[in-house]
């Protein structure tokens, strides 16, 4: 059976599987060996040319795998001079270094010459605390001489927990990892430590990697089963209608990003509610979409006695945070899917525990935060290091009763339940003013399609970084709408 790729395993979770493969008979030095062949072939593969390999051993099983891949490179008529320590006595480790007998020289005795590769393999699951100060010396070594690094299983130095490093860190051109991506592959800086990812098959059977812990990468597999379809006898109100809140004069640009995003994703009807001050420079704007003007929180009440509005987004452009607040409730109390983001979120910043009552019961809240919206929010969670940022959402899920979407370059999707993703492949390009207001439009759209809300959330970022690829470069927000996907 084909290696899952949409797996996550925190690396303690990853130790629990490699002692239950053990536990159920299978040979753990065996593991290394193929763990140590797959490090060898990624380093033949991707530097021909190489002149000779350094391969850094460190005391537990991630040394054990560069003692694998030094003999077997060696073998291969390579040049190979070891680095590091020796292994603690005892271990699958001690047994690959007794196979390649010889010398392992200190750090400080390495000179870098041309043609050198690293084959980085001093910690990997097993880091717990910073390297040492030799290891920082030789990783600036590595990073002047501009040498190429191939890390097993993590950049040593990296946390495979947080995608943060612990101290000093290598960077690597490749990195070579068993059995299934730990959350530091994905999440930043660390994606970016690791360079190209090689996930290898080592042997353990798929059924063993699972854990009570699993986050997921975003993919398809996560909502395509509720993707809304199209059937040949829906109406447009069978497809949902979204309301979309406009802002001031000033701001309506927002509204419209939202409000263009969640009609393309088909909801049957986008309306965007303006306040007055907008209403003319909206009407100018818009066409398919419809408008009504919105004054203040009793003319808010009469229109939301319309059971037929589906979905709301509240907060791109919005301005008048006590407004929000206060629309906000309402729409609560309406009991259909709301989308916060932007002016929506900080009209909360300090009364979360208010939000979280608003919406307490049946999940139907999307929380959209950027890192400064989200500290804005939850300064408690943004400040403890000692959390992921995988973490940090599902906290904020859980206590605000909401799905989080804590955006970036690696947006984390998390529900309430535990459930979460790592969206970890939208382009760079989405860093443009106005594309987080067409990602809330792309949900809002979903969810007054009527899909659930965790799922919405995932296809919504997916659909948001297809929009980005298929734009190209030098893309802006206003671009984005187009290029939606179909669903
Ligand atoms: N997944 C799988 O199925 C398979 C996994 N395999 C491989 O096993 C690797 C995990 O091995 P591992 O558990 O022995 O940990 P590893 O990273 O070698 O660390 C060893 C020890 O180093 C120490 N130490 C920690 N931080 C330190 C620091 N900053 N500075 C100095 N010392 C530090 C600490 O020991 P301490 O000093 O605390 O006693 C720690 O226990 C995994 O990454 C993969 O490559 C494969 O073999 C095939 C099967
Ligand atoms: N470097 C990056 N790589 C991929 N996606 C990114 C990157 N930077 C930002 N994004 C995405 O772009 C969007 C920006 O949203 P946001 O910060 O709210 O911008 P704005 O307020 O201008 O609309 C988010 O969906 C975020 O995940
Ligand atoms: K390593």
């Amino acid at each position: 059976m084909a290696i899952d790729r949409t797996v996550l395993v925190s690396p303690d979770a990853m130790g629990q599987i490699d002692k239950a493969a053990a536990d159920s008979g299978i040979d753990s030095f065996g593991l290394m060996r193929s763990a140590g062949a797959h490090v060898a072939a990624v380093v033949l593969a991707r530097f021909p040319q190489a002149q000779r390999a350094v391969v850094l051993c460190g005391p537990g099983n991630n040394g054990g795998d560069g003692h694998v891949a030094a003999k077997l490179l060696e073998r291969s008529g390579m040049e190979v001079q070891r680095f590091g320590m020796e292994p603690k006595p005892g271990g699958d480790a001690a047994r690959a270094r007794a196979l390649f007998p010889g010398d392992i020289c200190p750090f400080a005795d390495w000179r870098p010459r041309a043609g050198d590769v690293i084959v980085d393999a001093l910690f990997g699951a097993g880091l717990d605390r910073p390297v040492s100060g030799d290891v920082e010396a030789l990783i600036e070594r590595a990073g002047r001489a501009k040498t190429p690094v191939v890390a097993v299983d993590l950049p040593s130095g990296l946390s495979g927990r947080t995608g943060e490093p612990t101290g000093a860190c290598f960077r690597a051109l490749h990195t070579v990892t068993f059995a299934a991506l730990k959350p530091g592959h994905l999440l930043m800086p660390g994606r970016e430590l690791c360079g190209e990812m090689h996930l290898c098959d080592i042997g353990i059977p798929a059924r063993l990697i699972a854990s009570d812990d699993t986050v997921w990468r975003n993919h398809r597999g996560l909502y395509a089963a509720h993707m809304p379809g199209s059937a040949a006898s829906q109406h447009k109100y069978t497809r949902g209608h979204l309301v979309v809140f406009s802002g001031p004069l000033i701001s309506s640009g927002a509204a419209r990003l939202s409000a263009m995003a969640g009609l393309r994703c088909g909801a049957g009807l986008v309306t965007v509610a303006a306040q007055p001050s907008a209403v003319m420079v909206q009407a100018t704007h818009l066409t398919a979409i419809m408008q009504r003007a919105i004054r203040d929180v009793a003319e808010l009440t009469d229109w939301l006695g319309d059971s037929r509005l589906s979905g709301f987004v509240i907060g791109p452009g919005f301005g008048d945070l006590e407004k929000a607040r206060a629309y906000t409730s309402l729409l609560a109390e309406a009991g259909q899917p709301v989308v916060l983001d932007a002016d929506g979120l900080t009209a909360f910043a300090g009364k979360t525990e208010e939000l979280a009552e608003l919406f307490a019961g049946e999940t139907r809240l999307v929380l959209t935060p950027h890192e400064g919206e989200f500290r804005r929010l939850f300064a408690d969670l943004a400040d403890d290091v000692t959390l992921s940022k995988i973490d940090r959402a599902r906290a904020a899920a859980r206590a605000q009763n909401a799905v989080v979407v804590y955006k970036g370059a690696d947006s984390v999707i998390a529900a309430p339940d535990g459930r979460a993703a790592v969206n970890a492949d939208a382009p760079a390009s989405l860093a443009t003013a106005g594309s987080g207001d067409v990602l809330a439009g792309i949900i809002g759209g979903l969810l007054a399609r009527g899909m659930p809300v965790f799922e919405a959330a995932c296809a919504g970022v997916a659909m948001h970084g297809e929009a980005a690829r298929r734009a190209g470069r030098g893309l802006t927000a206003e671009d984005l709408p187009a290029h939606i996907p179909a669903l």
